[in-house]
């Protein structure tokens, strides 16, 4: 194999990146880039990997989530402060269900990028370029704002900077108190239409919380009930940013990606011989690829060979989306072969992006129940297979968006236009994603 560089994917094939006007500019941009100090501490992911080995020896649960694509124009305290709080809120729940540890892993302070469909989006007739993501070119409908800017690649960075400040504000400084945040579960479970069907659990971590509380052990004393440790991620689609984040480990000597704590392929992008899995090949961190339902198990060995050739558990996740129609006839077949061939990954499930369709309103919406279905099958596959289900990767906010249907509010297609907010794939909003938590929880309880 050929020597490995932070440039070396230049000399591959590569898909779904941007054409640049200006490319002087862009090279500036990169060599600026690489002169900032790097968004994470390399010794931060190597903790990261350690609990996500934790999770591929059945010992733990992983919980990924956030923004399908942050936005450079709902840049703001109150939406970062929504999108943590219902992490935790969720994080509780599995905790508690599950008995395993929960390694919360956010879809923030760097999901700037998307790979699209199509190169082209036409409109009453006009065709422009497919909106990318902020870090690329902006949502708005006009050939200036559809022109990718080399200038947001700055823009980008400095956002994600000030998002993972206050995240570990947030998650250090007594927004993450257990007692906190067990009552903003009570809170909605109280407003809940199915009340009935999540209050227990609600209740019995509130009783657990008081009876350690009664016995001495609080927030006052034991700094694990008052703070907590939130990790970033994001796909790292543009690899001229990534690269420029690439930095060497001061105490390892090793390359780490230090725009995230854990960045992830995309299904569009992880053909073997092509740029991603060459970049993603020499970093450090912890990472994750996207399987869909075309994975066959030949391909998936080499994809897992390539990028984690020394088998280390928590190097490599696994992130599936293969639709709640097609799991079942597909993960099985996966999970069998990855199992016999001694191969150790952790195995979570994407239930979103195999369940997108177009609503008869014509908005681009997900199902609840497809959504729910998926995970249960992934749960049922990996009992069925004896494997560990590892985790759940969520496209989700904080807010009270209109944007998947279905849930106890029984959002309809017609309810879709109140508050459909997302630039690019719907999400579940914090109604829907705290009842799929409680859902999930009583699965993952029965899979222990
Ligand atoms: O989030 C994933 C992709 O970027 C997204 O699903 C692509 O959407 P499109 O099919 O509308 O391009
Ligand atoms: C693009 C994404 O997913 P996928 O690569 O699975 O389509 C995503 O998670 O944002």
């Amino acid at each position: 194999m050929s020597e490995w560089r932070p440039d070396s994917w230049r000399e591959k094939p590569i898909l779904q990146q941007p054409t640049y006007k200006d490319t002087a500019l862009l090279a500036e941009v990169e060599q600026r880039l690489a002169t900032y100090p790097p968004l994470v501490f390399a010794e931060e992911t190597r903790q990261l990997r350690k609990q996500l080995s934790d999770v591929c020896l059945g010992e733990g649960f992983l919980l990924q989530g956030g923004d399908c694509a942050e936005s450079f124009d709902e840049f703001n305290a109150p939406k970062i402060r929504d999108t943590f709080k219902v992490l935790l809120q969720m994080a509780i729940v599995l905790t508690f269900a599950g008995r395993c540890p929960v390694t919360k892993v956010a879809r923030m302070a760097g999901q700037y990028a998307k790979p699209r469909s199509a190169d082209t989006e036409t409109i009453n007739g006009v065709t422009l370029p497919s909106y990318r993501g902020d870090i690329i070119n902006s949502f708005e409908f006009t050939p200036e704002a559809r022109e990718p800017d080399p200038n947001r690649l700055l823009d980008a960075y400095h956002r994600s900077a000030s998002t993972l400040n206050l995240l570990r504000a947030f998650a250090q400084g007594g927004l993450a108190d257990l007692q906190q945040v067990n009552r903003w579960n009570m809170a909605f479970v109280e407003n809940n239409p199915l009340k009935e069907r999540y209050s227990d659990m609600a209740t019995r971590i509130q009783d657990t919380l008081d009876f350690m509380n009664v016995i001495g052990i609080n927030a006052s004393n034991t700094g694990t009930l008052h703070e907590t440790s939130l990790f970033t991620s994001h796909e790292a689609l543009l690899l001229n940013y990534e690269q420029s984040l690439t930095r060497i480990d001061t105490l390892t000597g090793k390359p780490y990606d230090c725009s995230a704590h854990m960045v992830w392929i995309g299904e569009r992008t992880r053909q073997l011989d092509h740029a991603h899995i060459e970049f993603f090949r020499g970093i450090h961190n912890p990472i994750g690829v996207k399987i869909g339902p075309s994975m066959q198990g030949d391909e998936l060995i080499k994809l897992i060979d390539a990028l984690n050739p020394d088998n280390d558990p928590g190097r490599l996740t696994l992130i599936t989306r293969m639709g709640a129609d097609n799991l079942a006839e597909n993960l099985p077949a996966l999970l069998r072969r990855v199992k016999s061939e001694g191969r150790n990954v952790v195995w979570s499930s994407d239930p979103m992006h195999g369940n997108t369709f177009k609503a008869s309103s014509g908005y681009k919406t997900r199902d609840f129940e497809a959504i729910l279905r998926e995970i249960q099958q992934f749960f049922a596959a990996h009992e069925l297979e004896g494997t560990h289900a590892g985790g759940i990767h969520l496209e989700m906010t904080g807010q009270h968006v209109t944007e998947c249907t279905g849930g106890a509010y029984k959002i309809s297609d017609d309810d879709l236009a109140q508050a459909y907010q997302t630039q690019c794939d719907p999400r579940l909003n914090a109604d829907q994603v705290l009842e799929m938590a409680f859902l999930v929880a009583d699965r993952l309880r029965t899979h222990r």
